[in-house]
C-alpha cells in the first residue's frame, strides 16, 4: 500500500539546497500517484499561526453575515463569500500582495474596530509560508518530469499568478457516530495547486491512488500541498488533479486557511507543457482558458457532471495514428488517481 508523501521542507525551498534532490524524489512520488504530498513547513512563526487560527479566524467569522458579504464581488467560482451547509468561506485574491490583505480588512472593518495589524500580520505570514512550499513542491515536480530549470521558473504556477487565499470556517455540530457526515463533498479544485493550512482539529480526506481515503493528519507543522486540475493539464496528465473532501466525525468547530495558485489573468490558457507531449505521452488535453473553464465548472451543466468536468470541457480521446484535433470527442478521458 502506497502511503502520502510526509516531506520536511524546512531550509529547504531553494533548488540546490542539501538535501534539494532527495526532499524533490519524495515529493515527486507522492505528487504523480496522488495528486498530494503533506509537508512539514515550519517557517513562519508558530505565534502567527496561533494567533491565525485563535484569534483571527473566531474573530472575522463572528462578524454578522451582511459585514461578510461585502466581500462578495462576483458570480462562482469568482465569490468572496459563500455559505453551504456547515461551511462558510472568503476569498482574497492576490493575497501576496499586502495591499490586498489590508483592502480586505478595510472592507470588513471600515472603522478602528477590530484588530486589523494582526490580521493583516497573521494572514500575509501564512500566505508567504504556504507560497514558499508550494514553490518548492511545483519546481520538484516539473524538475523531477525533466522540464527545464529556465521553464519551471518561467511557468504560470511560479510567474505571473494570483496566489488567491480562503479562509474557511466549519461550524460545530454533533459528533458524528459513524462518521459518514461531509462538511464538503468530494471535489477537484481548478487551481494549479492548493495548499492547505489544517490547525488541531480534523478533516481534510484524499483518494490516495489505490482508491482508500485517507485522513491527513491536522498538524500544526504541516500543510498538504495538493494538485488542482490546472496542474493535471499543465503536466498532461503526470500529476493527478487530487480529489478531497472534508470529514470531521468529531463535530467540532474548524477553521482552515488555503492559498491556491491561478493564473494572474483571467484571459490567460493553459496546456501542456511541450516538454511533456511526445509519442510515449500523448496530449490528453486542448489548451483552456481557466476562467471559461471554471465558469463552466460552475454552471448548471457543469454540476450534473460532478467531478468530470475536466475532460468535458478539454479532454482529448486520443485515437491511434490520430493527430486532428477537429475529429476529437470531447470526452472519455478517465480523471487520474
Ligand atoms: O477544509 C479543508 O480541509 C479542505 C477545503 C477545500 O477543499 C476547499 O475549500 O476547496
Ligand atoms: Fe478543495
Amino acid at each position: 500500500m502506497e502511503e502520502l508523501g510526509r516531506v520536511d521542507l524546512r531550509g529547504l525551498q531553494e533548488p540546490g539546497s542539501p538535501g534539494w534532490e532527495e526532499a524533490r524524489a519524495a515529493v515527486a512520488a507522492s505528487m504523480l500517484a496522488h495528486g498530494c504530498v503533506v509537508v512539514v513547513a515550519g517557517v513562519a512563526a508558530p505565534e502567527l499561526r496561533d494567533a491565525l487560527f485563535g484569534r483571527v479566524l473566531p474573530d472575522l467569522f463572528a462578524l454578522p453575515r451582511d459585514v461578510k458579504l461585502r466581500n462578495a464581488p462576483g458570480p462562482p467560482p469568482h465569490t468572496g463569500y459563500f455559505s453551504h451547509g456547515v461551511q462558510e468561506s472568503v476569498r482574497i485574491n492576490h493575497a501576496d500582495d499586502p495591499d490586498s490583505v489590508r483592502a480586505f480588512a478595510d472592507l470588513l472593518w471600515p472603522d478602528a474596530a477590530g484588530d486589523k495589524p494582526l490580521f493583516c500580520e497573521a494572514v500575509s505570514a501564512a500566505e508567504r509560508e504556504m507560497q514558499r512550499l508550494d514553490g518548492a513542491v511545483v519546481r520538484m515536480v516539473l524538475e523531477s518530469l525533466g522540464v527545464p530549470a529556465e521553464r519551471v521558473a518561467a511557468a504560470p504556477p511560479l510567474a505571473d499568478a494570483n496566489h488567491m487565499v480562503r479562509l474557511t470556517h466549519y461550524a460545530a455540530r454533533a459528533a458524528d457516530d459513524d462518521g459518514g457526515l461531509l462538511s464538503m463533498a468530494a471535489h477537484y479544485d481548478y487551481s494549479f495547486t492548493t495548499v492547505l493550512m489544517q490547525h488541531d482539529v480534523e478533516g481534510l480526506e484524499v483518494l490516495a491512488r489505490d482508491g482508500r481515503w485517507v485522513a491527513v493528519p491536522p498538524d500544526r507543522d504541516t500543510c498538504a500541498v495538493i494538485a488542482g486540475e490546472l496542474l493535471m493539464v499543465m503536466t498532461n496528465g503526470r500529476v493527478p488533479a487530487c480529489l478531497h473532501r472534508v470529514r470531521t466525525p468529531s463535530g467540532r468547530e474548524r477553521f482552515l486557511a488555503l492559498r491556491s495558485t491561478l493564473p494572474a489573468r483571467t484571459s490567460a490558457v493553459v496546456g501542456p507543457l511541450d516538454e511533456l507531449v511526445d509519442g510515449a505521452h500523448p496530449r490528453l488535453y486542448r489548451p483552456v482558458n481557466y476562467a471559461a473553464y471554471a465558469r463552466f465548472k460552475y454552471s448548471d451543466d457543469g454540476r450534473e457532471l460532478g467531478n468530470r468536468t475536466l475532460e468535458a470541457f478539454c479532454g482529448v480521446v486520443n485515437k491511434e495514428g490520430g493527430g486532428d484535433d477537429d475529429g476529437v470527442e470531447q470526452q472519455g478521458i478517465v480523471a487520474a488517481g
